[in-house]
């Protein structure tokens, strides 16, 4: 009973009702952040919360169209809006916002990235961080220059489950890492036609999409990026064969310890899962698991956390022990509640940055750009190429 009651408050804290902070900025003025779409993923990546940050007000949004701005501002209680053709542009012009959260496909991250940065305004980008490693490398370059903070935004990174996985790995208590299998998934119907996933342009694909965040976390996991893709298989969308709906991929990893073995590792994801008996929707898994040299370590949900999760680590010969990690322990100082979404743990971070604080975590430039690369180098194995690049130029020269 207490587990389902405590299920039911973080679902609603995290993603229904937020708790709400008057805001207390110690700078005088809370961070005044502008939404670059209408974006579905917006309210609960940046919106909810920004309800529970005290340093953060979601100050504007924009949209294509001037009617869809409005209705969205003023679902969300955000009190600017700006739409048309020269919609994104005017919010970026807008002097009082300090920081951007662009939302926008894949393809056109680059560009409005490019911008945000070039009108001076501090960026949360969403995953993956554009079309092609270039790209990425090009606006993390600008945002260094600038001294602006770019963060592409892989939510998972700031939770502490995650955390808490990666330090049982590398205390060594189950040995080396001999293998590591990645899953995630979205039931079929939830991404359909016209589904900005579905647009090569656009920056489509499950790799893009899905498969952006089981590379990652292999990457975090392993400390290290991929030395060698083994296999590479993919699904293509019968309406644009360019498009993967489905991509799996063996990698190999450096040894996790000196003089060990490389570690095998397999990812999986899949936009469209087949219903079980043709009728009963199935996500495909959000799973990581992880065998060593001395036992197992499997953790459940490490996208969503906050609904719910387990870690199980089962030493070989032992006994099999379950952790849930909802925040870091009281003792360690760092910020959290039970109920705080990975999106609540990356603004806090985020946040922390553009104040000049030391964030709990990052996700560097460096990461965000070796992300891509790889993304891109499985889709050559697989024969789809990378998706295209932006044709933006920021500066004539470019
Ligand atoms: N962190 C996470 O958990 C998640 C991240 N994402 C990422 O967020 C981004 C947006 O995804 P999501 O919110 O699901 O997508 P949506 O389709 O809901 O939103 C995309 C927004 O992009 C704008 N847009 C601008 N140009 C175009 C165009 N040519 N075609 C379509 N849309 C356009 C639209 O804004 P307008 O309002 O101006 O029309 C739209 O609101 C993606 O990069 C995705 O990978 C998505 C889901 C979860
Ligand atoms: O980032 C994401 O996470 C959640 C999914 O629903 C979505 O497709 C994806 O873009």
């Amino acid at each position: 009973m207490a587990a389902v009651i405590g299920f039911l408050k973080r679902l609603n804290a995290a993603f229904i009702n937020p708790p709400v902070v008057p805001k207390v900025s110690e700078n005088g003025t809370p961070l005044k952040t502008g939404i670059l779409g209408a974006a579905n993923i917006a309210p609960i990546a940046l919106i909810y919360p920004a309800k529970s940050h005290p340093d953060v007000e979601v100050y504007a949004v924009a949209a294509r169209d001037i009617t869809r701005a409005e209705q969205f501002a003023k679902k969300h209680g955000i009190n600017k809006w700006f739409g048309g053709q020269n919609g994104y542009q005017q919010l970026l012009d807008d002097p009082d916002i300090d920081a951007v959260y662009n939302a926008l496909p894949n393809g056109l991250h680059y560009e409005w990235t490019m911008k945000a940065l070039a009108a001076g305004k501090h960026v949360l980008l969403e995953k993956p961080s554009g079309n092609t490693a270039e790209e990425a490398r090009r606006m993390f370059e600008l945002a260094n220059r600038k001294n602006l903070v770019l963060l592409e935004a892989f939510h998972y990174r700031f939770h502490p489950v995650i955390q808490r996985v990666k330090e049982i790995i590398d205390s060594g208590e189950l040995g080396s890492m001999k293998e590591m299998q990645f899953v995630l998934g979205w039931p079929k119907g939830f991404v359909s036609d016209g589904n900005i996933r579905l647009n090569y342009s656009l920056g489509g694909g499950a790799l893009m999409d899905a498969g952006c965040y089981t590379l990652s976390c292999a990457r975090y996991l392993a400390s290290n990026d991929p030395t060698a893709i083994v296999d590479a298989k993919t699904l293509r969308y019968p309406k644009d064969p360019r498009i993967d709906t489905a991509t799996s991929a063996d990698l190999l990893f450096p040894p996790s310890t000196p003089g060990g073995e490389p570690v095998k590792v397999s990812m999986k994801c899949d936009m469209m899962v087949p219903p079980r008996f043709g009728i009963i929707p199935r996500p495909e898994g959000v799973t990581v698991h992880i065998v060593c040299e001395q036992g197992d370590v499997h953790l459940f949900n490490y996208t969503m956390p906050v609904i719910y999760h387990y870690i199980t680590v089962t030493p070989h010969g032992g006994k099999k022990r379950t952790e849930k990690v909802y925040s870091f322990p009281p003792t360690s100082s760092v910020k959290g509640e039970a109920w705080w979404s990975t999106y609540r743990y990356q603004l806090e971070a985020f946040v922390d940055r553009v104040r000049g604080r030391a964030p709990q975590t990052w996700v560097t430039g460096e990461d965000s750009i070796q992300n891509m690369l790889w993304i891109e180098k499985i889709y050559e194995e697989i024969g789809l190429g990378s998706r295209p690049q932006s044709s933006f130029q920021l500066f004539a020269d470019d």
